[in-house]
Parts: C-alpha cells; structure tokens; sequence
C-alpha cells in the first residue's frame, strides 16, 4: 500500500498539521513529519475533513444507467469529497430483495471510488402494498440497514407501523419520503404565491408536515428509529423540534438545494428547479438554516437525482423532478454556512455516518482512524459547468454559477480516488 505526507494542513479548521497516511490508515499527526517512502501533498491553505457521507444518492443502476451507473455516481461522489453514499432503492428493478441490494454493493466495490451502502425498498416494487423482504436484505452481504420508498411515500399507516416495528430487531431505520399523495395529486411546485400566479397545481406544505407528525407519533408508540428525508418547510421543523424534545428516535436531513434555492426558480419554467419536495420559499429557507445549524435537522443530504436529458428538457410538466447534489454540495454548504468546518463535519459526515452505521466513516483524522479523508480548498472559487461534471447526467441547478470551495484530494481507506482535483480513476 502506498502512503501519503500530507503537509501542513488544518483538520476541521485547527491549527495546520502533518498528516501521515499508511495501510489504510491516519499513521501521524504532528508538525514536521518525514516519511521518505511517502508521495507529499501540500495542504498549505487546505482543511482536512473526514470523508463526506451521503445519507441520499440515486445512482440509478440497475435500470437507468444512461442516466447514471454505480461507478459514475461515485466517481462524481468522490469528486464531491464523499467517502461513502447510501444508494437509493427506487431503480429498476426496485432495490427490494437481497439479490438486487448485493447487486448494487458488489458493484459499488468493483467501482472502488466510495463505500456504496445501499437502501432497500420498504414495500415490493415501492407500490405501498405489503412489505418488503426487509429482513433477507439486513442479512445479506449488503448488511441493508436503512429502508426507504423514497419517490413514493408510505401512506398507509399500518403498513409504515410494522416497518418500524420490524426493523426495531436490528436497529434499523425507516426513511420515509414525507408526501401524503392525496394532498400532493398533479402537483407541479410548491403551493404559494409564485404557484397562484403561473396557474401551476400546487403541493402544499402541509402534505409534508401531516406525514412527519404522524410518523413520529408511530416512531413513538412502537420505539423505533424514523429518519425523514429532504425536510422542505418551516412547520416541519416545528414538528421535528417538538417530537425530538419528547425523545422521539428520530433524524431528519435537508438538501442543499433546499438550504438555497427558492419556488422563485419556477418563474423560469426550466425544468431544471423542478424536485421532490418542490423548492420552498425564503421563510422556509431560514428556517431550515436555523433548523441545521441549531441540530433540529441533523445532516446535509444531496439527494443527487440524475436524469436523462430527454427527462428535463422538456415541458415543466412534463419533466421528472430532480437535480444533481453530489459535485456541488460542499460548495452549497460553504456559501451557506461559511467556513464553519465542525458544523460542516457534523452535518455532512459525522451525523450521516452515525445514522447510517458506517463505523469506518465520520471520523475526524487522527492517529489510528481509517484514512478515510477529504481535502477542501476553501479560497477557490469555481464556476459550475455543467460538461465538466463526472454524473452521466447534466442537470444541476448550479450551471454558470461561482460558488465557493474546490475539493482537492479524497482518500478512500488510504488511497487516493481524487488528487489535483482530478479522479484518479
Ligand atoms: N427528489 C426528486 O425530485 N426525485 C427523486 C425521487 C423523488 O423523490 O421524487 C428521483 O429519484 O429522481
């Protein structure tokens, strides 16, 4: 195994360091280190932080890869500074037995670029009906321990009771898209204003927070672990705040398209800004800032949703909702939140990796601890475009625009899968 010098650089914003990289793992941390054998990397000006974990990737394989394959999400992953990502199970076929999540993981380890963990569906064919096999996917080499229908929500309450109720065994966690499809039927944007005025159909707020409010209450009476997706609004975050003050088991994410963008967006008619949830307002936006940065919500999550040209560019109501995250995501943090590396290492990796259970991940670097790391060029600023992204799609809300933050290097269990800002395979 080859080893690294990585020279005076800052770990999570501390004071500039030496960090020596050997067999895996953080061998040295100290000023002035030698290691002849070692390949060194100026980190002069650079923050250290441990490798990102995304808790929300659609990679799209089996099933789309035009759209994205496992080894081109990760290398956009890795790009993005991500050590490791949770894969969606709404491919096709649907992520909903053993065979299809061990299909996912083994390529995620041929690809070698981040630890892909993938999530099974909680329903067969995420058609809401009856459950999946949650138990064979716990114990198959993929060690499936999150559980989402994530694109559908699980509206029956009974059916989302014995999920929670069944993956209590192993300590695993139901994701829920927060989407109660009654209220949300031909919705195009988020109900407000801007929706009024283009005459789209709206999805309203409260069919996101009428689902959260009764999943905690279920995550309550059985006592089990709740994780809520892309949380959009502001009254959600009320829900949530009330309901982890009672000690409810539950977490919450936010994307950064959330944490930036606004319904706003709509007035273009470019189908790029349509996703699900839809884009809020800038009441919903600061409250979800505050909501972060206080721990209400408890991590960033890219649900980085790649699609096919012939998918968005065409009539909005038409065009599948999603946007790309996983190349743009630290940048988004970094306008948003400035240069505040703990609250940045907790949210985007620390946290994910604690609720996901990936214990090599989310650890700072240290003497000992897996180098699984990623370096940050936080005085860099970069303009977006979309060609140069390695995603095999090209719909990101960010085209054109300056953002700040470059990832230098990634390091994956030891070795490098971005170096010089580059993939490295
Ligand atoms: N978040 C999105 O806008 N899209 C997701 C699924 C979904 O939640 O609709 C996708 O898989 O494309």
């Amino acid at each position: 195994m080859s080893s690294y010098l990585i020279r005076n650089v800052s770990v999570v914003g501390a004071a500039p360091t030496d960090l020596l990289i050997r067999d895996g793992v953080v061998a040295e941390t100290g000023a002035g280190l030698t290691a002849p054998e070692a390949t060194v990397v100026d980190g002069t000006g650079l923050v250290a932080l441990p490798g990102l974990v995304d808790l929300h990737t659609h990679l799209r394989e089996p099933g789309r890869e035009d759209a994205e394959t496992v080894e081109s999400g990760s290398r956009a992953a890795a790009l993005g500074g991500y050590t490791a990502v949770c894969a969606m199970a709404n491919t096709s076929p649907v992520a909903d037995t053993a065979g299809v999540v061990e299909q996912v993981w083994r390529l995620g380890r041929e690809a070698g670029l981040v630890d892909v963990q993938p999530i099974g569906a909680v329903t067969v064919g995420l058609a809401g009906e009856r459950l999946a096999e949650l138990g064979a996917m716990a114990d198959s080499a993929a060690r499936v321990r999150i559980f989402s229908d994530d694109g559908f929500c699980v509206a029956d309450p009974k059916l989302m009771r014995r999920a929670l109720e069944y993956v209590k065994a192993f300590d695993g966690v139901i994701a829920q898209h927060a989407e109660e499809p009654r209220l949300t039927e031909g919705a195009q944007m988020h109900e407000g204003e801007v929706s009024t005025r283009l005459g789209l159909t709206g999805w309203p707020a409260v069919a996101e927070e009428a689902i959260i409010a009764r999943d905690v209450l279920l995550a309550e009476h059985v006592g089990s672990r709740l994780h809520v997706c892309h949380v959009s609004t502001a009254g959600s975050v009320e829900v949530l705040r009330q309901a982890k003050a009672r000690g409810v088991r539950v977490t919450a994410e936010v994307t950064p398209h959330h944490l930036l963008l606004t319904d706003g967006h709509a007035e273009t008619y470019d189908p790029v800004y349509k996703v699900n949830p839809p884009l809020r307002t800038a009441t919903d936006i600061a409250a979800l800032r505050a909501a972060l940065a206080e721990g209400v919500i408890d991590v960033v999550a890219t649900d980085h949703a790649p699609h096919a040209v012939e998918d968005k560019e065409c009539e909005w109501a038409y065009a599948r909702p999603g946007m790309l995250g996983l190349e743009t995501a630290l940048s988004i943090a970094l306008e948003v939140f400035g240069p505040q590396w703990d609250l940045i290492a907790e949210r985007m990796s620390r946290t994910p990796a604690r609720i996901a259970g990936l214990d090599r991940h989310g650890i700072d670097p240290a003497p000992g601890v897996p180098a699984n790391l990623t370096l940050v060029d936080p005085a860099v600023r970069r303009v977006i475009e979309p060609a140069e992204l390695a995603s095999r799609s090209r719909n990101t809300p960010y085209a054109r625009m300056t953002l700040p933050g470059r990832i230098v290097a990634t390091f994956l269990r030891g070795e490098p899968t971005v170096l010089d800002g580059k993939a490295v395979k």
